[in-house]
């Protein structure tokens, strides 16, 4: 259904003078020409040009996942597929990018190969698809950071895209050579401001990263709470993880219920990086669970074996060790 602004003509009567028109489809607006074809000035007031084009009040999101990527598979990317089939189809959101976002080395997981291979897969595994990116900004960080900082580093670019697209036009409409200054400040007003139009970053996960948010030391309350309220979180079920479970027995989880839409994968598929790498160690295929171009890439840069499985062998998780501290 579409709400289309209509001119209105000060010389209707007033029983015409009606706000807005509401129609269901190409078909229904042609009726809706031909009855009032008697009156060739109702006609002109109320019904839209013909090359108007239909608003569409859809948020637009983008999902942002991060990880490992450890290497990347084809499950990561099928995170992406479900994610935006499952928004689409609740007619409310329209889906324009997907961005992988590689954590940093700085986040010290074992077996954690460095991030200049695991963004070059990333970027290979991605190069057929026209709406997924990956990112580097996360990994060439100098130090781990919380998932909230990346989440808020590529809404604020949005903001940013948005608001020098709008700067652009002011400038444009009132004739100024000099393009208006964005200050802080500026920039947020015009957020807000158009806060209905700005893309929305949302967190792309699977379940076990979700019902990672109730392990201890591992994420900071203000942190999950800031995730849920100010982007929301796209879950996809996972073998071995309840997410619906989690969510009910999770006092934050459960007040923010609303912003976490649970995806259900129903050609279950078991793919990790963890399981790649155990087969890489054990000399066994891994085609058809990664793209062609990263088996490639693992074998022309002998990656992941017993000695890479060992990196970081002994040292805390990042996370665990700043929260730990900090508690
Ligand atoms: N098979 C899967 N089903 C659902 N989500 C998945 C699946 N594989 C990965 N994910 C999600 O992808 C994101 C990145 O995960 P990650 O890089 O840790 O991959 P992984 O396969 O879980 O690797 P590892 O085994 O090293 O932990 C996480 O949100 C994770 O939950
Ligand atoms: N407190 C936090 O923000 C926090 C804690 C643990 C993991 N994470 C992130 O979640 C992701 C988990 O990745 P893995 O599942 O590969 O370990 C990484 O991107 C990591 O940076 C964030
Ligand atoms: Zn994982």
């Amino acid at each position: 259904m579409c709400h289309v602004p209509l001119r209105i003509s000060e010389s209707l009567p007033g029983a015409l003078k009606i706000a807005s028109l509401t129609y269901t489809s190409h078909k229904e607006e042609q009726s809706l020409r031909l009855h009032l074809s008697s009156s060739e000035a109702v006609q002109q007031s109320l019904l839209p040009p013909q090359n108007m084009e239909k608003s569409d009040d859809r948020r637009e999101v983008v999902l942002l996942a991060t990880g490992s990527f450890n290497p990347i598979t084809v499950m990561h990317l099928r995170l992406f597929e479900l994610a935006r089939d499952y928004l689409h189809e609740t007619g409310k959101y329209k889906v324009i990018k997907g961005i992988i976002s590689p954590v940093g080395d700085g986040y010290k997981k074992k077996g954690l190969i460095e991030a200049s291979h695991r963004l070059a897969m990333a970027n290979l595994a991605t190069k057929n698809s026209n709406w997924i990116e990956v990112d580097s900004w996360e990994c060439s960080q100098k130090e781990w950071m919380e998932t909230v900082l990346v989440l808020r580093h590529h809404q604020q670019k949005l903001a940013n895209a948005n608001t020098s697209d709008s700067s652009e036009k002011v400038v444009h409409k009132k004739g100024h050579k000099r393009k208006r200054e964005n200050s802080y400040q500026d920039k947020t007003d015009r957020c807000l401001q158009e806060s209905k139009v700005m893309p929305q970053v949302k967190l792309l996960c699977g379940a076990d990263m979700l019902e990672s948010l109730g392990k201890p030391n591992l994420w900071k309350n203000e942190d999950v709470i800031e995730i849920l309220s100010s982007f929301g979180i796209v879950c996809i079920t996972r073998l071995g993880s309840n997410a619906s479970n989690f969510i009910y027995e999770s006092d934050i989880l459960w007040k923010y219920k609303h912003m976490i839409h649970l995806v259900e994968e129903w050609i279950t598929n078991d793919i990790s990086s963890t399981k790649i790498r155990r087969a890489l160690r054990r000399g066994m295929s891994i085609r058809y669970l990664v793209p062609d171009s990263v088996v490639e890439y693992i074998e022309n840069h002998e990656l992941y074996n017993e000695r890479s499985e060992e990196r970081n062998s002994g040292i805390i998780l990042e996370p665990l060790a700043r929260n730990s501290k900090n508690s």
